[in-house]
């Protein structure tokens, strides 16, 4: 089957979970795949995968209409706020501050009449249960008011016969109504409503801290052609391979490379640093970042949509979705409860009166208190909010979490897995040595700018940081590196090329006794004490081994730091795994302290190794940057990658992004998750403590109606104030400020 694109909606008012499980219950039947479906909270956008199925989309499309909720098609550009109405954005604003001064007018007029007319039966009609019209009036309209946006959610979960916390709202106003109990009926709808306006307002809060991150990229991008001219477009038009100038102050609007130009770039926007890095020809420079003092010109290597930024951008926005564990639960919780306690409240009202000729009046108040309880309000309210909250804010520290449902795994894990080059060590190895064979009779004897010559040529058509650093290596020599063609990776293992119609190999000692059986001379040369801890690069020629490369990556400073930190909270255990040799690799394990070193690793070898640690340990983060790591971080309970120097194989695959390759993250991420998770907790102890007290306290009689609808609502207040928290937390909290 052809690939289809997706199918885009936006769906008005999908800001919660209810809205999310409504369109689950269409569309799921449909599509008998939950995956396909994903669900951007903070832009009301729905995102249909259609791939390998004959769906069309209006198949699709009349499942949505089915939810009753409203929607059009997706336009990307336009950021929701424009397009809305000052009526639909302030709505629930205005409805509320009506439902709660009518509700107040209601109540003083009915007083002011208890006052003037005690026992005057004139003006009192008794259909109205002994208020005047002009009063009765002011509570219905306050009542509407308050009700009036959650009335067809209310009328769709009667008709599916699915009691949801609207319609238990519903009934117990208009129960309260016939009872007579008009100042409870309006203050249960205005809170409601006052809670509803809560929820929205604080998901807009996360909705705006993101928008502030949208900020970042300038409106125009200016375009140096040819001719010399530059030209102000938007960044959307730039095409990749653009050269873009950079004036000093302004906003970096692509990603790019540095052609030329020195300065130094705040790029707090994408790593939550806001260190000036100092850019130099060739160095990356990110769209949305903020230049100093020096003019670039960069060469663009994205187009906008998929720079950096807007993949951060893209991926938080969507990670709302991806539901956290406590989010799933607390959904099925509500599903289970609430029905629950709606029957128990039909009970409560007919079983008492019924069978032990109990007073109706006070058994229905009861049977309505229990309805107010039932709402699942605060909890269905707090913990989207606490997992948006955490998403934002591990974003603006540069640490990318791809979802929900990630952002516990941290604070569950019982062992990690690093990876060694560009993770424990920086990544940028530079050549310590070059060691050629000595003269031999008979055999090629190159001189040592030929034979850097061979091996930049092969390095050059790799982005290994090996690779990288022979390619530099050579440019100070100022060697010139020949023409390589026919260029073969071999993953965890180097590479295969032909220069001038010859074969060469260049890598590893693996790959060494792959081609000829070994080189005696090298390697005794290259296992002394001296070399023994350096990474090898081995260039050879058929049978011939025609030199050595020995380079060295220094360890980053934190790792050990790091690595401690890591077992202090609670990691069981710490292995490191490399494709480098044995001795090198013990060196960084014993300068960071890890538990357990596996070297020599193909890629496969990685996955085998990581899928063995999650038998042992149960929980495993696998923490890599290479090509090479990209299948460990998948199978790896958590997969996280160094997103500054690493591939985009590993970004990808990765569950949870670090922009800054700053080890320090982790624990940071660790200590973040851990605190998400008992802000989570403490909200749902909460919420449920309340609940449970009211629903005691009902029964022995003691329980308002009003106490109980705003005991839930001051608890949606503190619950989802309690999640904004969150939003605050700064890195490592100065612990380790330089
Ligand atoms: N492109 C390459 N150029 C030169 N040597 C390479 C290349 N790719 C792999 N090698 C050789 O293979 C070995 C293993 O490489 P691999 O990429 O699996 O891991 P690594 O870079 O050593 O470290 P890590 O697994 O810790 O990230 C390297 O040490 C090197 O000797
Ligand atoms: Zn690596």
């Amino acid at each position: 089957m052809p690939s289809r694109a997706p199918l885009q909606r936006k769906i008005h008012g999908l800001d919660c979970a209810e809205e999310v499980s409504l369109l689950k219950r269409e569309l799921l039947p449909l599509l008998n795949d939950e995956s396909r479906l994903t669900f951007d909270l903070l832009r009301a956008k729905l995102t249909v995968d259609l791939n390998d199925t004959t769906f069309s989309s209006e198949q699709i499309d009349a499942a949505i209409q089915r939810t009753g909720l409203r929607y059009e098609p997706w336009v990307e550009s336009s950021p929701d706020e424009n397009t809305q109405s000052s009526w639909q954005k302030h709505r629930r604003t205005i409805l509320t501050v009506v439902s709660g001064i009518c509700g107040l007018l209601g109540w003083l007029l009915q007083r002011g009449e208890a006052h003037t007319m005690p026992d005057d039966g004139l003006l009192i009609d008794s259909s109205l249960h002994g208020i005047s019209l002009p009063a009765a009036t002011t509570f219905i309209v306050g009542i509407v008011a308050g009700l009036i946006l959650v009335l067809p959610k209310a009328w769709r979960s009667l008709r599916s016969l699915r009691p949801d916390m609207n319609l238990l709202m519903c009934v117990a106003v208009v129960g309260a109504i016939a009872i007579g109990e008009w100042v409870e009926a309006a203050t249960v709808a205005f809170l409601f409503s006052l809670s509803l306006l809560l929820e929205s307002w604080s998901i807009g809060r996360a909705r705006r801290a993101i928008s502030s991150l949208m900020q970042w990229t300038p409106p125009t991008a200016r375009v140096l052609a040819e001719c010399g001219h530059v030209h102000e477009v938007s960044p959307d038009e730039v095409p990749i391979g653009s050269t873009v100038q950079i004036r000093p102050g302004d906003k970096v609007p692509l990603d790019g490379i540095v052609k030329s130009g020195t300065s130094d770039i705040d790029q707090s926007p994408i790593t939550g640093e806001s260190i000036p890095d100092e850019k130099i020809v060739g160095d990356t420079v990110y769209a949305g970042t903020i230049n100093g003092d020096g003019v670039l010109t960069i060469q663009t290597t994205k187009t906008a949509d998929d720079s950096t930024l807007a993949r951060i951008i893209r991926m938080v926005s969507e990670a709302g979705s991806k539901r956290a564990a406590s989010e799933q639960w607390v959904e099925k919780f509500a599903a289970i409860y609430t029905p629950i306690v709606f029957i128990s409240a039909l009970l409560v009202m007919l079983v008492p009166p019924l069978l032990l000729a109990a007073s109706w009046e006070s058994w229905i108040y009861r049977s309505l208190v229990l309805l107010v309880i039932a709402c699942p309000c605060a909890l269905v309210i707090s913990t989207p909010v606490s997992v948006i909250s955490a998403l934002t804010s591990a974003a603006r520290h540069g640490v990318l979490i791809k979802g929900g449902v990630f952002i516990e795994l941290p604070a569950n894990l019982d062992a990690i897995a690093f990876d060694k080059t560009g993770t424990l060590t920086h990544g940028a190895p530079s050549v310590a040595d070059v060691v050629l064979p000595e003269q031999q009779p008979g055999s090629t004897q190159l001189d040592q700018d030929e034979f850097l010559s061979l091996a930049a040529a092969i390095a050059s058509q790799s982005s290994h940081p090996l690779s990288l650093a022979i390619v530099d290596y050579a440019k100070k020599q100022q060697v010139q590196p020949q023409s390589a063609a026919d260029v073969t990776a071999i993953p965890g293992k180097g590479t295969m090329a032909s220069i001038d119609g010859r074969s060469y190999w260049m890598g590893s000692r693996r790959l060494m006794h792959d081609q000829t059986a070994g080189c005696q001379q090298i390697t005794q040369r290259i296992d002394t004490p001296e070399y023994r801890d350096h990474s090898v690069v081995i260039l050879g020629r058929g049978e011939d081994v025609l030199g050595v490369i020995l380079l060295r990556d220094p360890i980053r400073k934190n790792a050990k730091d790091v690595v401690s930190k890591l077992r202090s909270s609670g990691i069981q255990h710490v292995s490191m795994l490399t494709g480098d040799h044995d001795s090198a690799a013990q060196r960084v394990a014993d300068a960071a302290g890890i538990d357990d070193v596996h070297s020599q690793l193909l890629p496969e070898d990685k996955v085998e190794v990581v899928g063995l640690m999650v038998e042992e340990y149960g929980n495993v983060a696998m923490i890599g940057d290479g090509v090479n790591d990209a299948p460990a971080l998948a199978i790896a309970t958590l997969g996280i990658a160094m997103g500054g120097s690493g591939s985009d194989a590993a970004i990808e695959t990765a569950d949870i992004t670090l922009m800054t390759d700053d080890l320090d993250l982790i624990p940071w991420l660790r200590d973040h998750s851990l605190r998400t998770l008992s802000i989570i907790r403490q909200n749902i102890t909460f919420a449920l403590g309340i609940k449970f007290l009211f629903v005691v306290m009902t029964f022995l009689g003691y329980a308002s109606l009003w106490a109980a609808i705003a005991a839930d609502t001051g608890a949606s207040l503190l619950v989802i104030f309690n999640a904004l928290r969150l939003l605050q937390t700064r890195p490592s909290d100065g612990e380790n400020a330089i």
